[in-house]
């Protein structure tokens, strides 16, 4: 059963030092399952405040969001359970192997088959080999290739991933990139990417620039880029 999400009339602004900082104002948008999307726009534009805003894990100042998914029509309180994360800094625990940072979501969940789940995932990213290694052990390519699995191993609706290219060098943002993109849409599910990079951008299927509290969409850029029909 595909699902969307919607946003109707968003505004976001916070009260700084005693004035008001607006990022948007009844902003609209909606985005489905099994397509993907790139946020652009200028630093400091609010497309991080955005991220969390439609995966309902921050309040607007005004407006609503629903989750709907078939008939239901749901507050984005009921989307918590279908999304994954995946960020710049990659998040990993320190102390765990990278099969028990992908497995701790599942344990906690009480999922008799984490470790044989996680294991599968860590082998869909390629990284078999390196499984119980720490993350002080892996590159940063590896350290995100562990955060995708550890995001794709519920098998989520939505993924959410801000600026997850921002740390590596162009060849591991390319791998991240040909995984991210391949993984998201073999299991079906949303992927929305908040980045600066125009080539991460150009993967998506879908770019929205956010500027001055406004989103367009926008049309993709003509580059010379091959994309690698990587598996998931
Ligand atoms: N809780 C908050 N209280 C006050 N200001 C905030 C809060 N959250 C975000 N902001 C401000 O809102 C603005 C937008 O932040 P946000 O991180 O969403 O932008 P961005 O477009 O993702 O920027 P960048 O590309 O630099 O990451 C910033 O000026 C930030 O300081």
């Amino acid at each position: 059963m595909s699902s969307y999400i919607e946003l109707k009339n968003i505004s976001q602004s916070f009260d700084v030092n005693e004035s008001k900082v607006t990022l948007f104002n009844a902003l609209n948008l909606s985005v489905s399952q099994g397509q993907s999307y790139a946020i652009t726009g200028p630093s400091g534009a609010g497309k991080s405040s955005l991220l969390m805003l439609m995966s309902g894990l921050e309040q607007p100042s005004s407006g609503q969001g629903f989750y709907v998914k078939g008939s239901q029509r749901k507050s984005l309180d009921f989307l918590r359970e279908d999304i994954g994360f995946i960020f710049q800094q990659f998040h990993l625990l320190p102390e765990l192997t990278a099969v028990n940072n992908v497995a701790l979501p599942l344990k906690l969940r009480g999922d008799k088959q984490a470790h044989d789940k996680a294991t599968a995932w860590l082998q869909k990213v390629g990284l078999s080999h390196r499984i119980n290694h720490k993350p002080s052990e892996l590159s940063g390519g590896e350290q995100q290739r562990v955060a995708i699995a550890r995001a794709l191993v519920f098998e989520p609706s939505f993924i959410f991933a801000d600026e997850p290219t921002g740390n590596l060098d162009q060849q591991s943002a390319t791998e991240i990139a040909d995984i991210l993109f391949s993984c998201c849409r073999e299991n079906n599910a949303g992927l929305i990417v908040v980045t600066h990079s125009e080539a991460l951008a150009n993967r998506a299927q879908h770019i929205f620039s956010l500027s001055g509290g406004q989103i367009k969409a926008q049309s993709k850029v003509q580059t010379n880029d091959v994309l690698k029909a990587v598996s998931c």
